[in-house]
C-alpha cells in the first residue's frame, strides 16, 4: 500500500499487491468531432504536422486525455492515456528507493521518456514562476515549487488565497497548451469581499459581493444585498436554441440532465404554466434584516428569508455568462434540475425567481442549518460507526434517486450535505458545477475553486484540467455517475475519519496524484474488511469499475450490524426466582 506523508506520496510497500494499485488503465476515448473546427496552429501530437481545420477534419481527440491526433495517427499512440506499463514500474521502483516518495517530485524529467510522463501529468517545477525549474534536463533536482507554494502545508492556513501553480503537459511539444493552469483556491473558508473585489477589478469586472467573513461559512452581509431592482423578468421556456445546446452537450456523454426535463416542460404547451408554477415573485419573499446571510458560497449566497414559512433563499451569481440576455436561460437550464427532485434527503426546491439581475431559488431552510462539513471540520465531532453508517445511505440513496433523474451531483463534497438533524442528512448545490463557472471571471488560464475542490474530485476530472481553458470545451469535462461514486467514496471517508482526503497534500500535489492512479489512504479506521474493500472500490481508477450507489446502498443495508453481545453481567443475578428455590 502506498502510504501518504506531510509532502507528499510516502512508499512503504506493504504487499506484493501494492503496485496494482498504482494501474493507471485510462484508455483513450477517440471521438471525431461532426461540428466545425477552428483548430488554428494546432498540430498532431504525435507527429507534429497541423491538424487542419474544416468540417470533415481528419483528426480526433480523446475525451481523457484531449489529446488530439490525425485519424491515421491514432493507431500509433498507444492504447492508454495514462501510464505506460514500463513507465508505471520505474515510478514505483523509484517511489519505493526514495522511501518517502519526494523524489518523484523533484525530477519528474528523470523519468525516462514516455509519452505520458511528458504529458498528460503536469511537471515540476513551473518554468514560468522559477527559473530554477527549467524542464531541461540541467534541472536541479531539488524541488523548486513555484513562487507562493511551500512544500510545507502549513502555507494552507495563509490567510485567502494562494496561487496554485501546476503545468501539465510538456510545454514544449505541446503547442498552443503552454500556459499555466492556476488555481486560485480559497485559504478562508470563502473568498471575502475585498479579496474578490481585488481579482474582479484586476479584470475589470465588479462584484456584487460584500460582507465579512464572521465563521466558516457565515458572512454578515450589507442591507444592499437586499437591494436591487425587484421586477420579475417576463417568465418564458428556455428557447429552443438553449434546449438544443443543452442536449448537444448532454450527448457529450457527461450532462444527462436533459432527462430530467419532461419534454412538455420544455415545447409542450403547458411549457409555460410549468415554469409559472415555480416561480416565485421575488418581492414576495421577506428577508430577515438583522442576519440575512447564511453563508456565501462559491457560485453565490444564501439568504435566510420567509416565504409562507421559513425558507432559504440561494441567489446565484450569473456573471459567467458575459451574454446578459442569455442569463436566464441559462439559469432555467441549471434550475431545472431542482423542479423535478423530491426526495427525503434531498433539499427541497419551492420555487426559482428572475430578477431584474438576481437570479435564485428558494429551498427550504434546513433546520441544523449547519452542514456536515461544519459538524466534523468546525465542531469536530467524531461520528460513530452506526451514524456514518446512516448517514452513508441517506447519501447514497439522494445520490442515486439524482442518479435515476439523470442528474449527476458534480459537487458531492460535505459542504454540500446539511444537517437537519444529527440523523438526518440533506444534499444540496447538484447540478450547477460547471468548469465555466469555475473559470470565471476570465483571466490568463485557471480557476477559482472552493477550498476543498481538489480533494473530492475524480481522476478523470483531474486529467482534464488544463493550462489552456477553453471555453468551447469547458462543458466536456466527464463528469459522470461514477464520478459522483468517487466523490461519495471520499465523503464517506472524511465521515469515518474526520479529515479529508489527501488532507496533507496541496491542491497540485492532490491532482498529481490522482493523475498518477494514487488513491487515497485509508487509516487505520475502525469498520470492517468488508466495508473497507467497499469504501476504496468507490476510487477505482477506472470510473467504469466503481460500484454504482445504489448497489452501495444495498451493501450497507445487507452487512450486518454489530450483533449485540450477551456478555455476563459484572453483578450476581438471581438465576432463579425465590419461589423456585422452595
Ligand atoms: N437550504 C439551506 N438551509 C440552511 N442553510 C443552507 C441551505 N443551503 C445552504 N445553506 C448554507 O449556506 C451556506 C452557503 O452555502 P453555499 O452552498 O452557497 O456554499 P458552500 O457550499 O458553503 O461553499 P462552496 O462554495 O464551497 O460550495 C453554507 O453554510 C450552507 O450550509
Amino acid at each position: 500500500m502506498i502510504q501518504s506523508s506531510s509532502m507528499g506520496f510516502a512508499t512503504t510497500p506493504k504487499s506484493p499487491k501494492a503496485s496494482s494499485r498504482l494501474v493507471h488503465a485510462i484508455p483513450h476515448k477517440w471521438h471525431r468531432s461532426t461540428k466545425f473546427r477552428f483548430s488554428g496552429d494546432a498540430v498532431c501530437h504525435f507527429c507534429q504536422r497541423p491538424l487542419g481545420f474544416g468540417f470533415l477534419n481528419a483528426w480526433e481527440k480523446c475525451r481523457s486525455c484531449k489529446w488530439k491526433v490525425h485519424t491515421q495517427c491514432k493507431g500509433r499512440v498507444g492504447d492508454s492515456c495514462g501510464l505506460t506499463p514500463d513507465h508505471l514500474r520505474f515510478l514505483f521502483d523509484k517511489l519505493i528507493q526514495e522511501n518517502n516518495g519526494l523524489g518523484m517530485w523533484k525530477d519528474p524529467q528523470s523519468v525516462p521518456g514516455s509519452r505520458s510522463m511528458n504529458e498528460p501529468a503536469f511537471q515540476f517545477p513551473d518554468t514560468a514562476i522559477d527559473s530554477s525549474s527549467s524542464t531541461n534536463s540541467s534541472a536541479p533536482s531539488t524541488p523548486a515549487l513555484p513562487a507562493g507554494i511551500t512544500g510545507n502545508v502549513t502555507s494552507l492556513t495563509a490567510p485567502y488565497r494562494s496561487e496554485r501553480k501546476f503545468l501539465f503537459p510538456d510545454t514544449e511539444s505541446y503547442s498552443g497548451h503552454n500556459r499555466v493552469p492556476i488555481l486560485v483556491i480559497s485559504e478562508g473558508d470563502h473568498p471575502s469581499t475585498s479579496e474578490i473585489q481585488m481579482e474582479t477589478e484586476n479584470h475589470n469586472r465588479t462584484a456584487s459581493l460584500s460582507g465579512k467573513i464572521e465563521s466558516e461559512g457565515t458572512i454578515v452581509g450589507n442591507q444592499e444585498d437586499l437591494s436591487g431592482s425587484q421586477d420579475t423578468d417576463a417568465e418564458v421556456p428556455p428557447s429552443q436554441e438553449a434546449v438544443d445546446k443543452f442536449n448537444k452537450r448532454a450527448e457529450g456523454g457527461f450532462t444527462w440532465e436533459r432527462h430530467a426535463w419532461n419534454m412538455s416542460t420544455i415545447r409542450g404547451p403547458n411549457a409555460q404554466a410549468s415554469w409559472n408554477e415555480v416561480t416565485i415573485q421575488f418581492e414576495t419573499i421577506e428577508f430577515d434584516k438583522s442576519a440575512p446571510i447564511i453563508g456565501r458560497g462559491r457560485f453565490g449566497k444564501v439568504l435566510r428569508g420567509y416565504h409562507y414559512g421559513d425558507v432559504a433563499v440561494k441567489v446565484y451569481n450569473m456573471d459567467h455568462i458575459s451574454d446578459v440576455s442569455k442569463r436566464a436561460e441559462e439559469f432555467k437550464l441549471e434550475v431545472s434540475a431542482y423542479k423535478n427532485t423530491r426526495h427525503d434527503n434531498i433539499a427541497l426546491f419551492l420555487g426559482y425567481f428572475m430578477s431584474d439581475g438576481k437570479y435564485g431559488m428558494v429551498m427550504s431552510l434546513s433546520r441544523g442549518s449547519q452542514s456536515l462539513y461544519n459538524l466534523l471540520h468546525g465542531a469536530r465531532e467524531k461520528l460513530d460507526l452506526a451514524t456514518v453508517r446512516k448517514l452513508a445511505q441517506q447519501i447514497c440513496q439522494a445520490v442515486s434517486y439524482l442518479h435515476t433523474k439523470k442528474i449527476i451531483h458534480k459537487d458531492l463534497r460535505t459542504k454540500n450535505i446539511l444537517l437537519e438533524n444529527k440523523n438526518k442528512v440533506v444534499i444540496t448545490d447538484f447540478g450547477i458545477l460547471s468548469m465555466k463557472r469555475l473559470a470565471y471571471p476570465k483571466w490568463k488560464s485557471g480557476y477559482y475553486t472552493s477550498k476543498y475542490w481538489t480533494n473530492n474530485i475524480a481522476p478523470e476530472i483531474a486529467l482534464h484540467l488544463r493550462a489552456e481553458y477553453d471555453e468551447y470545451e469547458c462543458d466536456d469535462f466527464p463528469f459522470s455517475e461514477n464520478s459522483d461514486v468517487y466523490s461519495f467514496g471520499c465523503v464517506w471517508f472524511e465521515m469515518l475519519t474526520g479529515s479529508m482526503v489527501y488532507s496533507t497534500e496541496l491542491p497540485h500535489q492532490m491532482i498529481f496524484a490522482k493523475c498518477q492512479g494514487i488513491r487515497p489512504v485509508l487509516p487505520n479506521v475502525k469498520c470492517t474488511q468488508e466495508l473497507k474493500e467497499l469504501l476504496v472500490s468507490c476510487w477505482n481508477t477506472v470510473p467504469q469499475e466503481r460500484p454504482t450507489l445504489s448497489d452501495i446502498n444495498s451493501k450497507l443495508t445487507a452487512i450486518p450490524k454489530k450483533q449485540r453481545v450477551n456478555r455476563s453481567p459484572s453483578f450476581p443475578v438471581m438465576m432463579k426466582s425465590y419461589e423456585s428455590t422452595f
